[in-house]
């Protein structure tokens, strides 16, 4: 394998990341810790909002720069929320719950790569979230890859 697909492909474009994240954002609606962050609902348009967010990030169409934002409105969103070490963990558990629930592909290539990104993410968003924080006001949408274990090749 020359060049290996991006992640977003390899786990099924779009339809799977979605598919993933709907998983996981009814099980934040039915946890304890993260469901009065949402409101107890977690709307279909943030689904969506948050969809395009990983797809762009994953490798896939940079949909939620050109229509959603970009990373100005995504670092806004979080801004006050003071997100405890508690809940961040707690994320993060629930979307690797619910990346077996959603049946994605279960190749410890594809899995680390994802979770490497939401353990990222999430500290970052705890940091934004602290009061008093100033984080960068613009920057891209980041782009996440396989890191060290692409899919093997044994050529
Ligand atoms: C990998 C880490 C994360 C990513 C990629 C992410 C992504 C996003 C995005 C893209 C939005 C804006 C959606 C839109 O455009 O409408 C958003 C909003 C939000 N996020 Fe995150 N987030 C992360 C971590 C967290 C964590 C750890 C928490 C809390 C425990 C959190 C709570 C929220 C809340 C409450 C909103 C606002 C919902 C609203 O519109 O009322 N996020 N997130």
């Amino acid at each position: 394998m020359a060049q290996p697909p991006s992640v977003y492909e390899w786990i099924g474009g779009s339809a799977a990341v979605g598919r993933w994240l709907d998983c996981f954002y009814d099980a934040v609606e039915r946890d304890d810790l993260l469901a009065p962050m949402f409101g107890g609902k977690v709307t279909r348009e943030h689904r969506d909002g948050v969809t395009a967010w990983w797809s762009e990030v994953l490798g896939g169409p940079a949909t939620y720069t050109a229509e959603h934002g970009g990373y100005p409105h995504m670092m806004s969103k979080h801004l006050g929320l003071n997100i405890s070490a508690g809940q961040r963990l707690r994320f993060v558990t629930l979307l690797s719950q619910a990346a077996d629930a959603a049946d994605l592909p279960n190749d410890p290539e594809a899995r680390s790569a994802l979770m490497a990104y939401a353990e990222w993410g999430t500290r970052i968003a705890v940091e934004n979230s602290a009061p008093g924080a100033t984080p960068v006001a613009e920057a891209p949408v980041p782009r996440w890859g396989w890191g060290e274990a692409p899919p093997y090749d044994p050529s």
